[in-house]
Parts: structure tokens; C-alpha cells; sequence
């Protein structure tokens, strides 16, 4: 591995975290409009547990709808579904089990989901990590590759037809990717999408932002094309003041902590244009944007890229065991 490999992404990523920064210090977390009732209507949210994922499932139940809070954190999964109940919400939270460096604990939850018969109207793709060193997950991927993408990848693919029996015309079904504005800096290697041949965490994140973000425009077009009632878009949070730094190293996250304070987003304006994606009547029936601070914004060139796009979602499928539709 040259250091080349190493600096060129993290510098990259930096650059972006900075360009984010003075953004944030310059213009005001957005305001989110009245949105309208949900009751009746079900959500997932993945990640749901704390963080940007908590705000968004708990917004949602506060308008009523029935969210699914699907992680891997038993207990802070308990203590989100208290927390959202004890505030006397108008709709209901639970918690269920799914480890997304699985793919067949995402099999597994998705038969739990669907043996119910429950409808499902919103899935927020949020669960997610970043900069962790090398590792793989149990199926063998890259880790911010299996986790942030190839996993939302396989669930959504799993519970495509739910969303499109649940959507309606004027009402459509919602999903929402978590992505972020490092997708900037990304670049998605068809040739080492695992990252074998050189391996940098900062790279391995902005890939798989940027794989959300080619999914997300790859799938509207095939929505679009097959007329259901099914949007899909992406959302950029913001640098939001979440356990997401934890890994960190130790320095930056010295110099971070003050900075964060003064400058990230809270949780909940994190989660401000995940609910307003997931919700607001605005966005009724508009699919294929990336949204920032509760606007479309244009995401990076490669993005639009349909050749990488139709490349990636074929490969995707190959990696998940999933029939290319
Ligand atoms: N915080 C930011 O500044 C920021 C910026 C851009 C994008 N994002 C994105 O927002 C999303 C939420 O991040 P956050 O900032 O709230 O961080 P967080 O660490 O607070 O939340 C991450 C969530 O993902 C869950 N998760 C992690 N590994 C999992 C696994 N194996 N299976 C199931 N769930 C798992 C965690 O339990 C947690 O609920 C992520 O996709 C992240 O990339 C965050």
C-alpha cells in the first residue's frame, strides 16, 4: 500500500468535512414545514438506536406512525423505544434485531417483517459506521462497503415489493439512503470494490456514500419506469454531533469535540431532512434527488454517471445473491 493511496482519500474526505463546516457556520439548519399526520402508516428505520436514526424514528412516531427501529444494540434499542413512548408519542415504536454486517441476519429479519403482513410505507436506510480499520464482515465485504451499502442494498431489494403494495398514487411508498457529503470524495473502483489491492478507511466511507447515492438514481429510473407508486432519494445529514467519530484517531478527536460543539448539527437537525424526505407533503410523488438541508442539491458528477450506475447495481446483485431484475 503506497502512502499515496492513504493521504489522497483522507485529504478528500477532510476537504469536504471543511467545505461542510463553513456551510454550517454560515447558514442555519433547516426548518421543517408542518407535515401531516402519518397515522396507520409504517416506517424502518436502520440504526434507529441513537443518533441521526433515533431523531428520525422518533419524529416519525410523533406523527403517528408505527416505526421499527432495526440495529443490532439490544439495549439501546429498549431504552430508544421507551424513550419515544414515555414522551406520550401519538404512534408506536419497537425494536427488532438486525445485524447489517449480515446478510443473512438481513434475510432473517426481512422474513420476521413480512410473516407480520404489516404494510410498509417508509424505509429509511440509515444505519451506518465509518473509518473503521480493515476488516470484513461475516459475508466477506469490505466493512463500510457490507454495511452502509450492500446490506441497504439487499433489504431494500427484499422488501421492494411491500413498498410498492403498500404505495399508492398520490400517497406514495418512501425510501430514503443515509448518504453524506463525503460521496463527494468517492470513488467507487469497479475492479476492488473490497478494497483488496489498496485500503484506506477514508476511501472505503466515500465509496459507500457514493454507492447509495448511484443506487438511489439507478432505482427511481426503474421505479419511474414501472409507473409504482415508489420514490427513492438521498440525504445528505449535514456533520451532525454523533457517535459516528468514534473512531476517529485519538487527536482529531481531541481537536473535534470543541469544534463539534460550536459548529455540528444536533441530532435532530440531522434528521430534519431524513423526516422531511420521509413526510412532508412537499415531497409527495418526487423521487431521484439528493437532498441537503431540505433542498435538492446536486450531487457529485460521477453520480449521474447511468453506465456506473447499471455496472453497480449488477454487481450488487451478485454480491447479495440477489436475481438482477
Ligand atoms: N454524523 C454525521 O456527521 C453524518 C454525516 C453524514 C452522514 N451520516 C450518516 O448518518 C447515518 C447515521 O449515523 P449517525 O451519525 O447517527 O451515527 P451513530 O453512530 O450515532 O448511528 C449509527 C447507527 O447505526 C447502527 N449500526 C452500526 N452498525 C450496525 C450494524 N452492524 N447493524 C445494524 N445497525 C448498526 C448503530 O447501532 C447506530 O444506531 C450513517 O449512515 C452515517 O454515515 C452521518
Amino acid at each position: 500500500m503506497s502512502p499515496q493511496s492513504v493521504l489522497v482519500p483522507l485529504f478528500k474526505l477532510y476537504l469536504c468535512g471543511i467545505k461542510v463546516l463553513l456551510y454550517q457556520i454560515f447558514n442555519r439548519s433547516f426548518t421543517l414545514p408542518v407535515l401531516p399526520k402519518q397515522n396507520g402508516r409504517v416506517a424502518i428505520v436502520t440504526g434507529g438506536t441513537r443518533g441521526i436514526g433515533f431523531e428520525t424514528a422518533r419524529h416519525l412516531a410523533s406523527l403517528g406512525m408505527h416505526v421499527i427501529i432495526a440495529g443490532n444494540e439490544r439495549e439501546e434499542g429498549a431504552a430508544a423505544v421507551r424513550k419515544i413512548h414515555e414522551e406520550g408519542t401519538e404512534g408506536t415504536a419497537e425494536f427488532v434485531f438486525v445485524d447489517m454486517t449480515s446478510l443473512k441476519s438481513v434475510r432473517h429479519f426481512v422474513r420476521l417483517f413480512r410473516d407480520r403482513g404489516l404494510p410498509l410505507h417508509v424505509l429509511v436506510n440509515n444505519a451506518g459506521t465509518m473509518m473503521v480499520p480493515e476488516r470484513q464482515t461475516e459475508d466477506g465485504f469490505e466493512y463500510h462497503l457490507g454495511l452502509n451499502y450492500l446490506s441497504h442494498f439487499l433489504l431494500t431489494n427484499l422488501l421492494l415489493d411491500l413498498l410498492k403494495r403498500s404505495g399508492k398514487p398520490g400517497c406514495c411508498s418512501r425510501i430514503i439512503n443515509m448518504s453524506s457529503a463525503t460521496h463527494y470524495a468517492g470513488v467507487v473502483d469497479m475492479e476492488d470494490l473490497n478494497r483488496r489491492i489498496q485500503y484506506s478507511s477514508h476511501g472505503a466511507y466515500s465509496q459507500s456514500k457514493l454507492a447509495l447515492v448511484l443506487f438511489t438514481y439507478y432505482l427511481q429510473e426503474q421505479l419511474t419506469a414501472s409507473s409504482c407508486s415508489v420514490t427513492v432519494n438521498a440525504v445528505d445529514p449535514g456533520m451532525v454531533d454523533t457517535a459516528l467519530y468514534d473512531n476517529l484517531w485519538t487527536l482529531v478527536q481531541l481537536l473535534k469535540k470543541p469544534v463539534a460543539k460550536i459548529l455540528f448539527r444536533t441530532p435532530a437537525e440531522g434528521a430534519s431532512t431524513a423526516v422531511y424526505a420521509a413526510a412532508a407533503s412537499e415531497m409527495e410523488g418526487v423521487g431521484g434527488c439528493y437532498l441537503y438541508n431540505g433542498q435538492k442539491t446536486q450531487s457529485a458528477g460521477v453520480s449521474y454517471d447511468s453506465e456506473l450506475q447499471a455496472k453497480l447495481w449488477k454487481k450488487s446483485c451478485q454480491l447479495v445473491g440477489l436475481q438482477e431484475a
